[in-house]
């Protein structure tokens, strides 16, 4: 069997995370769990978690590491089997350090996008708020304006996406996600990718996942066989 792969991207806000989650999952056909989504999902069906993760995300603050990682860690278990790409957690060192006593990483992609862009981005962000379906005016827009194309429902636009509340919230992912950067420095898997365009940073990314994959998969290929 070929050997499972772990993967987690990082970058602030509107940096590409579930653009690029996106694709690789397409590509390379890992499950891409995105830890926003899940906790909308949790929010939705009302469970114990989602209840009280909702509290903290109205507040605009971030869900306490114990309950996401109580949320997170037992889905990973249910994913096992899986090849996977994580987007949206680990986002502090106690949640980095929880999952690294779960499992082990292969890499993590870490984007780096000037501010200029990420404003430039989310001012054009639209979301459909029941799937988490990320759309942009210019580079990914919906069929019709202002409308999903799969559910036909209406699209919506964050308070939070506002140019003004970017600074605030760049400055403390980066306050936040260093010591996670470092962890992984450290570890030497982390790999990251500076553009303003998601397009040119996609080709160094896939060729990345191609060259892990296969080496990761002929390793495990000749394990098995000697
Ligand atoms: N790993 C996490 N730890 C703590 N809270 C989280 C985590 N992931 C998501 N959240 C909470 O869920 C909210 C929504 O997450 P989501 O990832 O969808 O959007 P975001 O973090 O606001 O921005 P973006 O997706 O643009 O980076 C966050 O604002 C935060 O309150
Ligand atoms: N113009 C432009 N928009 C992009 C590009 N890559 C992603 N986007 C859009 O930028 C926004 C933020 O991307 P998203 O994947 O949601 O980032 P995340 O917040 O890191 O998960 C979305 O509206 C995307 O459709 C790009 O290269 N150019």
């Amino acid at each position: 069997m070929s050997k499972l792969f772990r993967a987690v991207i990082m970058g602030p806000p509107g940096s590409g995370k579930g653009t690029i989650s996106e694709r690789i999952a397409q590509s390379f056909g890992l499950q891409h769990l995105s830890s926003g989504d899940f906790l909308r999902e949790n929010i939705a069906a009302n469970t114990e978690a989602g209840v009280l993760a909702k509290t903290y995300i109205e507040k605009r603050l971030l869900v306490p590491d114990h309950v996401m990682t109580r949320l997170l860690l037992p889905r990973l278990e249910e994913m096992t089997r899986h090849s996977w790409i994580l987007d949206g957690f680990p986002r502090t060192l106690a949640q980095a350090e929880a999952l690294s006593r779960a499992c082990e990483l292969d890499v993590v992609i870490s984007l780096n996008i000037p501010l200029e862009t990420l404003k430039e981005r989310l001012r054009h962000r639209w979301i459909h708020p029941a799937s988490g379906r990320v759309y942009n005016l210019c580079f990914n827009p919906p069929r019709v304006q202002g409308v999903d194309d799969i559910s036909g429902e209406p699209l919506i636009q964050h308070e939070d996406d506002r140019p003004e509340a970017l600074v605030a919230r760049l400055r403390h992912y980066k306050d936040v996600a260093k010591p996670v950067i470092d962890l992984y420095k450290a570890k030497n898997i982390l790999h990251t990718f500076s553009d303003t365009d998601t397009d040119r940073i996609w080709p160094h990314i896939s060729s990345l996942l191609n060259t892990k994959i296969r080496t990761d998969q002929s390793s495990a290929q000749r394990a098995s066989t000697n």
